[in-house]
């Protein structure tokens, strides 16, 4: 990015400086990189829908978080969002970054270099949250590498990926860590709460931002790791880019590096400009801020509301703004909001710029990076993987060993079979349903986000999670089959085996993409789970071995065509059964009722024996409608805002 003479100054920029050195920008071009960005924002209201996710909004039930805030930031300001808690900061900072949270309408216009604001904000800003979202598994350099396929320009060459990355940890202070495991809270090797803040801010610079947004990126820092942030934020203001934070009692030495501040109280603006006219304007109305005094901590002391007056400090803070909003200060601030939208509506050129000409990486090259980190972290995570596959052994050997010697010609063997089909399909339905439920759930915060800013699409995720999974989802079913089959002895024929273990892995499967379904329909997973264990249950009951199909009451009827288990034991049993003759009749019990051959097996349990091939269709079709469903659940929760 080229940058203007005007911002290349000494060490510590004034505001003062910025807005008297600040060239007349071109109107004759919308080119944030060349000139930098200047944002305004007129008559902003924000309102909490009070609808929560999704929900109707209803007019009486709207609560003004922004309360018509206007205000502008040039190229090369360091502004700090100051206010006490609750005051609107966040809102108002991730509405001027068009990433507005869930739960919010927007009213007034905000301009980028006099274009109103859209999806292209995510190409130019950088957005640094409060709480770091990452995949603790994956190491910083591997973080970065993901992060820089999925953020760049397609024409940027590998080589060049490379050296951004190397820059951006050097930068930070991050190259030595390299290789060290981003981690969860519970790891011991791990980063520090430092390290991740800078490596969320490393991975935010690595499109070269003409904005950046941080949302309180000091917090949980100790003051030497907050000074270098604010340093490097502060060097990147003195190149000319548009830097907005908010932040919590800086200390003074800290404060004195921002040559802005926006202090908010109630959602409304009680001073927009550099913070010496901050504290003049408030010394003006009768609050001097006194020698030794940290002038932050005055600043907002005096917006705050104190406990016991709660009321008193409102008027106060509310007074304030009516002070400011009446004030040259303001006056000042509203002249540069209007020549913006004064030149934006007169301006009359195609918004055409180098952010238009951005080119996302190809749809199979986001693919294979989303799927090459899903696989990375299922591999790395023992609790999904190699623990589940070890139990499955377990199980398999155990199964087939208590089996081993039953499975005969007999009365009693035919019980066996089917008791053993029916354990096959439970233990591949029960376990991985349940099991996958809190799988997508914890990725969603960090999908959200991700896809939000427009890293990826929800197909592109979605595909690509369900593609790092299925490998374990075949491998897993094919060793329990093998195991369990051989050792207990079912039918040796390469039909019954085949057709066991296609069933056997189209169960899991199937069970899988059920698990999924429930888990993005339902908001948590003790919600998923109250409306999926009736719903097991059902299927567990119409599976064909508790109850004969054809006597099943009415209303359950419809539940054998949805019933995977229903289909796979229908297709197991008739691959075990059919053409099987002579079963033994019990010897010394010749009243109890027998079975003579495979024939009348099928019959007792309505199974048709041409029915293996539509059986495993149907499980297959089951498979695909809850996928489906699952990925429309997805979309509709990447959607909403
Ligand atoms: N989606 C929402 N629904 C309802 N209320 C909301 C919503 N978002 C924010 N609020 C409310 O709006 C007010 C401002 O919230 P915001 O997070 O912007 O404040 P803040 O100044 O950043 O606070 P803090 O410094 O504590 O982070 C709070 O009272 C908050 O409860």
């Amino acid at each position: 990015m080229s940058v203007p003479e005007s911002y290349q100054m000494g060490s510590i920029v004034k505001s003062d400086e910025v807005e008297k050195s600040l060239p007349l920008r071109s109107y004759s071009k919308w080119s944030p990189t060349d000139q930098g960005a200047t944002i305004v924002w007129r008559d902003l209201c924000v309102y909490a829908t009070g609808s929560g996710f999704g929900g109707s909004v209803n007019a009486k039930n709207l609560k003004r978080i922004i309360n018509n805030s206007s205000g502008a930031v040039q190229p090369g300001s360091l502004m700090a969002l100051m206010g006490s808690s609750g005051s609107g900061k966040t809102t108002l900072m991730s509405t001027l970054a068009y990433r507005q949270p869930a739960g919010t309408v927007v009213q007034g216009d905000i301009l980028i270099n006099g274009r109103r604001i859209g999806p292209f904000m995510h190409r130019i800003s950088g957005y640094v949250y409060q709480d770091d979202l990452f995949n603790g598994t994956l190491t910083v350099l591997e973080h970065m590498y993901f992060m820089a396929n999925l953020k760049l320009d397609r024409r940027v060459k590998s080589k060049e990926r490379d050296q951004i990355i190397t820059d951006l940890l050097e930068r930070t202070g991050l190259i030595h860590s390299s290789n060290t495991r981003i981690g969860t809270i519970d790891d011991k090797k791990v980063l520090s709460g430092g390290e991740r803040k800078r490596l969320a801010f490393a991975v935010e610079l690595l499109n070269s931002p003409v904005i950046i947004f941080c949302d309180e990126p000091t917090t949980g820092l100790d003051s030497f790791s907050a000074q270098q942030l604010v340093n490097t934020l502060h060097e990147l203001a003195k190149k000319g880019t548009t830097i907005l934070c908010t932040i919590h009692q800086p200390s003074s030495q800290l404060f004195s590096m921002f040559n802005n501040v926006l202090l908010l109280a109630d959602g409304r603006v009680a001073f927009n400009g550099s913070p010496d006219k901050a504290l003049a304007f408030f010394a003006e109305q009768g609050y001097e801020c006194p020698k030794a005094y940290n002038p932050a901590d005055f600043l907002i002391g005096v917006l705050a509301s104190t406990p016991g007056s709660e009321r008193a400090s409102q008027r106060t803070a509310s007074y304030l703004c009516d002070l400011y909003a009446v004030s040259s200060a303001a006056k000042q601030r509203e002249t540069i909001v209007n020549l913006e939208f004064h030149m934006a509506e007169s301006a009359d050129y195609p918004f055409e710029s180098e952010t238009d000409e951005f080119k996302s990486q190809f749809w199979p090259w986001k693919f294979y990076i989303l799927w090459y980190r899903a696989t990375l972290i299922t591999f790395r995570d023992p609790t999904i993987q190699t623990l589940r596959f070890i139990q499955k052994i377990a199980l398999a050997l155990l199964i087939g060993v208590c089996f081993a010697g039953t499975l005969d010609s007999t009365q009693l063997g035919v019980q066996a079979v089917q008791g053993l089909l029916f354990l096959m399909i439970s233990e591949n339905t029960y376990h991985p349903m349940y099991s996958i439920l809190n799988v997508f759930p914890s990725g969603f915060p960090l999908f959200l986000r991700e896809s939000r800013s427009g890293m990826y699409s929800t197909a592109q995720y979605y595909l690509a999670i369900n593609s790092a999974l299925l490998p374990a989802m075949i491998l897993e079913p094919v060793v329990f089959v093998v195991i369990s089959y051989w050792i207990s002895g079912l039918r040796a024929t390469a039909f019954a085996f085949t057709t066991v273990l296609i069933c056997v892995v189209l169960v899991m499967n199937a069970a899988t993409a059920c698990g999924i379904f429930f888990s993005t329909a339902f908001n948590s997973v003790p919600l998923a789970m109250a409306y999926l264990v009736p719903l097991d249950y059902i299927f567990m009951i119409t599976s064909g071995i508790f109850i004969k199909i054809s006597t099943l009451p009415f209303v359950f009827s419809w539940t054998q065509y949805v019933s995977w288990m229903l289909y796979a034991n229908e297709a197991m049993t008739i691959a075990q059964w059919k053409g099987v003759e002579n079963i033994t009749c019990f010897q010394d019990r010749a009243e109890l009722p027998c079975l003579a051959n495979g024939k009348d097996v099928l019959d007792k349990y309505s199974f048709s024996e041409d029915r293996v091939h539509l059986d495993i269709f149907s499980i297959l079709v089951i498979y695909f409608v809850f996928h489906f469903l699952a990925y429309i659940c997805l979309l509709r929760k990447a959607r909403r805002i």
